[in-house]
């Protein structure tokens, strides 16, 4: 969890946390302004995402998996730098009111503040560049309808996506260098369409795992390795090609078809998958940036 910043605390003699709502309900919810909370929604997913254990070929608390310039340190100092980025795109949102090129330019000048900032606290490397571009639009897109469920709230970031951003730069990423080569879709796309990825089968398999009786990492594992199985991942082919893909996806499925993480069947095909990505040095890094959105979705969807 982020740290409790100032403006959270209650004023002074104002009524105590809780006072005649349900016993319940968040306090949060109704103490912070909301683009301070959905910056600490977004954190949060972020940071639950770095945790969760054990992801085949990412940084968890097990240790590196195939990115040897991160470690879980790291990727919570990237998302605690991101929070005011976060909150600042969900403030842009709310000043200006409605999906308008304005938005789209504030979102993309404020997302490269938020890399700088990334790179900033990671030394350079790249942590949270597909995460920035998911969750920033997905907050912007609750704080201009506060009331919007998952599926409208993904839809509509998707609407945002679509628009030109005119200071893009026309920098070669490593997404270009794949789309060129093998000519896939990558985190753009992605939102373009409205997180599919996310919204047909992470959420889904997160709500099916749960209403299964599986454990919350369980069912956050399961989540993950339903994104992988359908993710046209960019950081997995930069570093593996169509091989790499193959083996994600299908080392993916395999684990889910065995009856998921919860299961001995399934732990043992997800071990047998982490050994093979380590080999392949594949990292589905942009599942797990998928995975932060579901878990952003799964908690503001609710709201
Ligand atoms: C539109 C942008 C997302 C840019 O996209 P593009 O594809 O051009 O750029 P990339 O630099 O490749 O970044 C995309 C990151 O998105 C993640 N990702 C990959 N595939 C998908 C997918 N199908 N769907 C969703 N997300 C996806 C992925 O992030 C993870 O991978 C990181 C590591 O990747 P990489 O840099 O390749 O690093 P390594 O493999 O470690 O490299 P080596 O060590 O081998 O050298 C990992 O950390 C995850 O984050 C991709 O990296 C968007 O970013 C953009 O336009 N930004 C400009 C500002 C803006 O408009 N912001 C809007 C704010 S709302
Ligand atoms: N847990 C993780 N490991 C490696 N790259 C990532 N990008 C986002 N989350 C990641």
């Amino acid at each position: 969890m982020p740290a409790k910043r100032p403006d959270a605390e209650p004023k002074p003699g104002a009524a105590p946390v809780g006072a005649g709502l349900p016993a319940k309900r968040p306090a949060q919810a109704t103490e912070l302004p909301l683009a301070d909370h959905l910056a600490d929604l977004a954190v949060e997913a972020l940071i639950d995402e770095a945790d969760l254990s054990p992801k085949p070929g990412l940084v968890d608390r097990r240790g590196n998996g195939a990115h040897p310039d991160m470690s879980l340190a790291l990727m919570h100092a990237s998302a605690l730098a991101l929070w005011p980025c976060l909150r600042q795109m969900a403030e842009a949102a709310l000043t200006i009111g409605a999906i308008s090129p304005l938005l789209r330019a504030t979102l993309g000048q404020l997302g490269r503040e938020g890399e700088v900032a990334m790179l900033a606290a990671t030394g350079g490397v790249n942590t949270h560049r597909g995460a920035i571009w998911a969750l920033g639009l997905l907050v912007a897109s609750k704080a201009l309808d506060p009331q919007a469920q998952a599926t409208t709230l993904a839809a509509r970031a998707g609407r945002i996506a679509l628009l030109d951003d005119p200071a893009t730069p026309s920098q070669d990423s490593h997404g270009l260098q794949v789309r060129r080569r093998y000519g896939t879709g990558g985190a753009r796309e992605q939102a373009q369409q409205g997180f599919p990825a996310v919204i047909a089968h992470g959420l889904p398999q997160l709500q099916r795992s749960r209403a299964a009786g599986a454990s919350e990492p369980h069912a956050r594992l399961d989540a993950l390795l339903a994104i992988m199985a359908v993710l046209n991942d960019t950081c997995v082919l930069w570093r593996s090609g169509p091989t790499g893909l193959a083996a994600v996806q299908h080392g993916a499925r395999s684990v889910l078809s065995d009856g998921g993480s919860a299961t001995l069947a399934g732990r043992r095909q997800l071990r047998r998958l982490d050994q093979h990505l380590l080999h392949l040095n594949a990292s589905p890094g942009g599942a797990a940036d998928l995975l932060a959105a579901c878990l952003f979705l799964d908690k503001a969807g609710s709201l």
